[in-house]
């Protein structure tokens, strides 16, 4: 990171998900505010929003809209499901292109989304085919960059997630990401979505995620990117 001081705002739908990150943080300045000794020009801001898209899109607006703070980058934190069976659960992945999937209309024949009906313009910024694509891509070891669906629900009978599968051929989901996507492109405010597979998505058993290896990893690949930054 260069000289200039750097506001750095983590977004996190749930405490859970990012509290392993700043229980390291060396000081903390109030309840959502931090320094660590090892980034000294950086200020860190956690916001969490909630879970699913209306609390996310909410949240986040109203933060960024605020003009006492600016945010120079926003990171999203999270955990989230893989639909590859042989993405092994505990893999960080940077997510580059976000789509929102349950937005649209479902008739007998099967689901019009608000592109195919021209409510809403497939490339109109911050959409690009129907995508949001961030330009900022990290190459950093260990993290492979793939493509995510955002669904307020999460998918978990066969028929729910074969047609999420077919909708979009995305590598994950989760339930926010796209979300966040929407206000920072919008925004023109870099952003980084970071995540970490806790589970496969497939009909749903709780008993096969693992979370604790999840969070784990999450934590450790966000210092390492900290440490990335650090070098550029
Ligand atoms: O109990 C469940 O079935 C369940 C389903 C989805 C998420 C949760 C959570 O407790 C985690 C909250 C957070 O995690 C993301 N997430 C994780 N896995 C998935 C998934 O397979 N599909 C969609 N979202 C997922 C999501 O962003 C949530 O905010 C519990």
């Amino acid at each position: 990171m260069n000289k200039k001081s750097k506001h750095i705002l983590l977004v996190a739908a749930t405490k859970f998900e990012i509290e392993r990150i700043t229980q390291k943080f060396t000081h903390s300045e109030t309840p959502n505010h931090f320094r660590d000794s090892r980034y000294p020009n950086t200020l860190f801001e956690t916001l969490i929003t909630g879970v699913g898209i209306h609390p996310t899109i909410y949240q986040l607006t109203k933060r960024v809209m605020s003009p006492c703070e600016p945010v120079d980058l926003i990171i999203n934190l999270g955990i989230a499901g893989a639909f590859d069976m042989n993405r092994a659960l505990g893999e960080t992945v940077q997510v580059v292109k976000q789509q929102f999937v349950d937005w649209g209309v479902a008739d007998s024949k099967g689901f019009l989304s608000v592109f195919d009906l021209q409510f809403q313009n497939p490339n109109q910024p911050p959409f690009s085919e129907a995508t949001i694509t961030n330009p900022l891509t990290i190459e950093m070891k260990n993290l492979s960059q793939v493509s995510s669906i955002t669904s307020n629900t999460s998918h978990g009978s066969i028929e729910s997630i074969q047609i999420a599968k077919t909708q979009a051929h995305a590598d994950i989901e989760s339930m926010e990401g796209a979300a966040v996507a929407f206000v920072a492109k919008q925004e023109s405010i870099d952003y980084i979505e970071m995540r970490t597979i806790s589970n496969h998505v497939e009909p749903r058993d709780r008993s096969k995620w693992n979370i604790p290896l999840a969070l784990d990893n999450l934590c450790t690949s966000f210092f390492q990117l900290l440490e990335h930054y650090k070098q550029i």
